[in-house]
């Protein structure tokens, strides 16, 4: 290749890796106006041809997904997302689907490019143009015909109410003969608050531009959001670098640039050693996969402290770990004595605490104990996370920097019940600036909270880790990337992400129904092979 070839070749790539970058922002409805406007202004590009790019991105994924056949009948309002369902409407007449526009008059002005959109349509196929009287009733639609959703969008001011909650409804009934695609957004769904009790369109797919929404990433959206798929239309990248997000997701060209591969003249110590303080009578098992998970992800040594009646089965499960044998037979109430003097802790580049653990007196004391003399970030999980919800005074003693890693439940123990999604991530949020932690909570997407108050989301995963044991493994995991000398904010990030990675693996090879906790352990080496192939960005 010539060399001004390459050079434009290197500047594609690079003009790449600075979007994915950038798209990792979550930004709010306000935010997503300014990037619009500041688009339209700095860049050859009108706001017309900006919804045009949007609509030509939603009509080739229609395109991919339905065929010809399929009778199409688009929802439109009378803003820029009905402005953008009226070129849909167009484009997809052009390829020669039978789309048909119906537009409901909720307020009496229309936004210019919808106007616009309008009488393009109207222009070249004016029998595909209908308006729907305010008294609220559909047309009769045809047998499995797609519904396009494009009545409201990110412009959403209020809750929707009257007749257009009625069209909502109405357009919900027809689930499941019809399935229904959202411009967007699902129309009535706020982008960055709770929409619980509010009436919002059930899409099955919600196509939306540039960035996730904080609202898709809530488990009460669920059931309105369905399937994702995010549609670049090319925003100013200026704006969006230069536009602080308090929310982000996570994807894989960052934790590559987080992951260090490692260097041919290291040694074990180079990769720490960890203890794991875990399992209990019944929940050896627990104590076996996180510590199965910690040796698979790289730690350079790890120690076990388990109960008597833990020995024989650590030792032949994972003969790479050492144990310390706790005095008690069914529960461990002597780990604190690992770290009665600093020199005995600094043995340790990390304490993992939690998982199987049982809330014995005797355990709550000895995490007293422990808590009192250890002041280095550690990772606290399960069971260690009960006996702290149970202690408020516990709780603060907690060292900074350390990582806490309850599921919903275990949160709620913790920090008490919220009204909705919303609540709970602030909550989640103002634990981790004042107590200065990074506090994850689980599910779907994986919040992460940073003491710098920034939240990131995890999307790898999938339904198939909602079984006994996956978190076992997620402790064991950011114990071994926290002993390998990642900070505590690139352990969560790169650890939530491989965990994640690993069970899609998992998934993927043995299905979501068979696979269970071990699986996602036998699969990290596939995805450390697979991360460490990408080039950092
Ligand atoms: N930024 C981008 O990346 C791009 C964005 N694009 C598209 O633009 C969309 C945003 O468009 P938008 O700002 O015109 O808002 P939109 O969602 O159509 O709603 C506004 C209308 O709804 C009304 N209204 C509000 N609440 C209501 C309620 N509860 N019940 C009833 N009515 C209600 C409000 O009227 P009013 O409040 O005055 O009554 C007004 O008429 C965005 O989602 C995307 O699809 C693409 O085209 C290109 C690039
Ligand atoms: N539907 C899902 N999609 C993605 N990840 C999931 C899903 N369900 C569960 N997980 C992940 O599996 C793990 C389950 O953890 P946890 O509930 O603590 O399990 P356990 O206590 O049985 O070890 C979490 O990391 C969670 O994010
Ligand atoms: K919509």
């Amino acid at each position: 290749m010539p060399d001004g070839a390459w050079s434009l070749f290197f500047a594609y790539i690079y003009k790449l890796c600075l979007r994915r970058i950038l798209t990792m922002k979550i930004f709010t409805a306000q935010q997503i106006r300014d990037a619009d406007a500041y688009t339209i202004r700095h860049t050859p590009i009108s706001s017309l041809a900006l919804m045009e790019k949007a609509a030509i991105a939603c009509t080739a994924w229609i395109c991919r997904h339905y065929n010809e056949d399929t009778p199409v009948y688009i929802f439109c309002g009378m803003g820029n997302n009905g402005g953008d369902g009226l070129a849909i409407t167009r484009l997809l007449r052009n390829r020669g689907y039978n789309a048909v526009a119906y537009i409901l008059h909720h307020s009496t002005k229309a936004s210019d490019d919808h106007t616009a959109n309008r009488n393009a349509l109207q222009q070249q196929y004016h029998a595909a143009v209908n308006d729907i009287p305010d008294n609220g009733l559909l047309p009769q639609l045809d047998r499995n015909a797609l519904i396009v959703d494009a009545i409201l969008g990110t412009g959403l001011s209020r809750p929707v109410e009257g007749w257009i909650a009625g069209i909502i409804q109405q357009l919900n009934d027809l689930k499941p003969q019809h399935e229904i695609v959202a411009i967007d957004m699902p129309s009535g769904l706020q982008a960055d608050a709770s929409s619980i009790n509010n009436p919002v369109i059930k899409a099955d797919q919600t196509l939306s531009f540039e960035f996730y929404k904080l609202a898709f990433l809530l488990p009460e959206n669920a059931a309105f959001v369905g399937e994702i798929c995010i549609l670049s239309i090319d925003l100013s990248p200026d704006y969006i670098a230069q536009t602080p997000s308090r929310f982000n997701i996570t994807d894989a060209f960052q934790v590559r640039s987080i992951y260090r591969p490692r260097k041919p003249f290291s040694h074990k110590g180079t990769f720490g050693h960890a203890l794991l303080i875990a399992g209990s009578e019944g929940k050896i098992g627990a104590a076996v996969l996180s510590a199965k998970a910690c040796l698979r992800a790289g730690v350079g040594l790890l120690s076990c402290h388990i109960p008597r009646c833990g020995y024989q089965i650590m030792q032949i499960s994972a003969p790479g770990a050492m144990c310390f044998i706790d005095e008690q037979q069914d529960h461990s109430s002597g780990f604190h004595n690992h770290v009665l003097t600093p020199e005995a802790a600094a043995k340790f580049k990390v304490i993992g605490i939690g998982p199987g653990l049982g809330t014995a007196a005797g355990t709550s004391w000895a995490l007293e104990k422990l808590l009192d003399h250890y002041r280095q970030p550690m990772v606290i999980d399960a069971d260690a996370l009960n006996i702290l919800a149970s202690s408020p005074a516990l709780l603060k003693k907690v060292p900074a920097g350390s990582l806490l890693t309850p599921h919903p439940k275990e949160f709620e123990r913790l920090f008490g019940k919220t009204a909705n999604d919303e609540e709970r991530l602030k909550v989640l949020s103002q634990h981790a600036v004042e107590r200065q932690l990074n506090i994850l909570l689980k599910g779907r997407y994986t919040a992460m909270a940073f003491p710098d108050g920034s939240i990131w989301f995890n999307a790898t995963g999938n339904p198939g880790m909602a079984t006994g044991g996956s978190g076992d493994v997620l402790t064991g995991i950011l114990t071994s990337l926290m002993a390998q000398g990642y900070s505590s904010q690139e352990t969560m990030l790169l650890g939530v992400y491989l965990h994640g990675l690993a069970g899609d693996h998992a998934a993927a090879a043995l299905s979501q129904e068979a696979m269970i906790a071990e699986d996602i352990v036998e699969f990290l080496g596939k995805t450390f092979l697979e991360l460490h192939k990408l080039k950092p960005c």
